[in-house]
């Protein structure tokens, strides 16, 4: 496919639960007819198949080694020059990359995902427009306790400790500061309809719409 523009990039970023995904998917449903995609930072987690299981348990999944960010940007630049990937997918119950990839074509629109993408200048530079989704820690707990036992194979108690022992002291010390890099803080995620309206305007602009 060839273009006279390079797509554009919105980064969606906020902690664990407080709606990252939800914002995404509102931003994707209000354009069914343009070309545009979502790219999750978490299908990038490292591989860690080498690892016996009892192992992997002990990753810290909310620091930025646990992330392959280089393969990441190495695969946004090729959709930048609308080249094809091969998108990892992760198995959360298995806390590794499954066998699979999945083809992404390239689109005009992409929208990055995930918990530490402002944290990567890289990252932020690529951007054309930076989303923070800011939500009450006892609102994304909740959340979080309810998906990772119905969605990712936990139990209340493992999701308890990791929470006290790893997502809460990261979210703080790596996520939380990402929030002054971001042109819109979206308070509530999902339900913000006027913030979400205002990022599709924009998006709208930059299409020339
Ligand atoms: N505004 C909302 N009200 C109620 N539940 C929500 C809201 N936004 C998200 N959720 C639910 O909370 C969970 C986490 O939301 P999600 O968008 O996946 O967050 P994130 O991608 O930031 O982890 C999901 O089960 C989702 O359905
Ligand atoms: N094997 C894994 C990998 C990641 N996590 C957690 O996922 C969270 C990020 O995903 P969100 O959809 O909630 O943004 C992150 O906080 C990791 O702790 C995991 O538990 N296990």
């Amino acid at each position: 496919m060839m273009t006279e523009h390079k797509p554009i990039i919105i980064g969606v970023t906020g902690g664990s639960g407080s709606g990252k995904t939800s914002v995404s998917h509102a931003i994707l449903n209000h354009f069914p007819n343009h070309s545009i995609m979502m790219l999750e930072h978490d299908s990038y987690y490292k591989d860690q198949s080498d690892l016996p299981f009892e192992e992997r348990l002990k990753t810290n999944y909310d620091h930025p080694f646990a992330f392959d960010t280089d393969l990441f940007i190495e695969h946004l630049h090729k959709l930048l020059n609308y080249e094809a990937v091969e998108k990892p997918v992760y198995d959360y119950v298995a806390h590794t990359r499954s066998e699979q990839v999945e083809i992404q074509e390239p689109k005009e629109v992409i929208i990055l995902e995930g918990i530490l993408i402002l944290a990567d200048e890289r990252l932020r530079n690529m951007m054309d427009i930076k989303v923070y989704v800011d939500t009450d820690d006892d609102i994304r707990i909740i959340r979080r306790i309810k998906r990772d036992i119905e969605e990712r194979g936990r139990t209340l108690d493992s999701v308890i400790n990791q929470y006290l022992t790893v997502v809460k002291p990261m979210y703080h010390q790596f996520i939380e500061p990402t929030k002054r890099y971001a042109d819109v803080v979206v308070p509530e995620g999902g339900q913000n309809h006027v913030a979400i309206d205002l990022i599709n305007t924009k998006i709208d602009t930059f299409l020339g719409n």
